[in-house]
């Protein structure tokens, strides 16, 4: 019998601090995401999402821990754990002197990749750049850039596609395309990891999801046990009046709609019961399942790190 795959990541009891360890980044997070999986890790500003991401693509060391990518550690066997890996990062860089094609050939070729004309013009068509093969980097729009950032980390055919906050400030029509491409090669078989502030696209894209909170990994389930577990009934509503304090203090309130979170319908007629009794009138009640942001509140809001 042939041994069991290693994982496409390993994160073990991983440590991160700054500051003479006056600030803990990360505090000890152990998971692995499983070859072929689409997982988002998800946190609040701050949480270490982009330091755990640093550390794995070998920008940043770990104070303690191991992260391995494919079984290859990434201190002691760096280049086979880079060469699997194809980062998107969260900030803009790239060269201004050269063509969008050039790039694309030049980081080939710090892969070792020869020949990949074939395959970097794939990836321009299905990021919408094939038009814009030969233009200079530096004329080039943010949207154009970050598409051109993507197709930069997938130039290998990394098995394990890492993509940090790739949709922060893009338009629409670029995130459909970039996510109707990655969710190809993940059906391909490419392992995906995503962080992401738009929890709907981790709540439509990722079947686990992973959650941090001050560097602790509070929250780790499939993303339908997620949604299922916890308080899986919303009650939405409008009022303009003050809530009673007792249902303010778990109520999320975005202007004039105010959201209750609920277990099951007694919950639910019971939240109604205590409104009229505080005598708040409602407008266009409605009654729905927890979405990824309501499920990702309660465990921010729960979770002691
Ligand atoms: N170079 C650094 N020096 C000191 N502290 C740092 C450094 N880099 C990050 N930190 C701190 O480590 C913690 C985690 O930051 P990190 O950028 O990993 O969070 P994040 O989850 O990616 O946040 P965001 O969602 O805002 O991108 C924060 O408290 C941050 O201030």
């Amino acid at each position: 019998m042939s041994p069991p795959a290693p994982p496409a990541i390993q994160f073990q009891n991983v440590s991160k601090s700054y500051r003479n360890g006056q600030v803990r980044a990360l505090d000890g997070v152990s998971f692995d995401i499983h070859p072929g999986e689409f997982f988002g890790l998800l946190g609040p500003n701050g949480a270490g999402k982009t330091t755990l991401i640093s550390i794995l693509a070998g920008l940043a060391r770990a104070s303690g821990g191991s992260v391995k990518v494919l079984g290859h550690c990434v201190v002691d066997d760096y280049a086979a754990a880079r060469r699997a890996l194809g980062v998107v990062p969260q900030e803009l860089v790239f060269d201004p002197f050269f063509s969008v094609r050039e790039t694309l050939r030049i980081q080939s070729g710090y892969f070792g990749v020869q020949n990949n004309d074939a395959w970097i013009d794939e990836l321009l068509a299905e990021l919408g750049l094939s038009d814009k093969a030969n233009a200079n980097m530096r004329q080039l729009s943010g949207g154009m850039k970050r598409r051109v950032l993507v197709a930069q980390a997938l130039v290998h055919r990394p098995p394990v596609i890492v993509l940090d906050e790739p949709t922060a400030g893009v338009d629409v029509e670029l995130r459909q395309t970039l996510w109707k491409f990655i969710s190809r090669l993940n059906r391909e078989g490419h392992a995906v990891l995503l962080t992401t502030h738009y929890l709907e696209e981790a709540e439509a894209l990722c079947q686990r999801i992973g959650m941090l909170k001050q560097g602790k990994l509070v929250a780790l389930d499939r993303t339908s046990a997620l949604l299922s577990g916890k308080a899986a009934t919303m009650l939405r509503f409008k009022t303009d009046a003050v809530l009673p304090a007792e249902l303010a203090s778990h109520a999320r309130v975005t202007g004039r709609i105010v959201q209750l979170k609920a277990h099951d319908a007694s919950e639910v007629e019971g939240l109604l019961a205590r409104l009229r009794a505080a005598q708040v009138p409602i407008e266009d009640l409605e009654i729905g399942r927890a979405d990824l942001e309501d499920v990702f509140l309660e465990i921010m809001q729960g979770a002691s790190a």
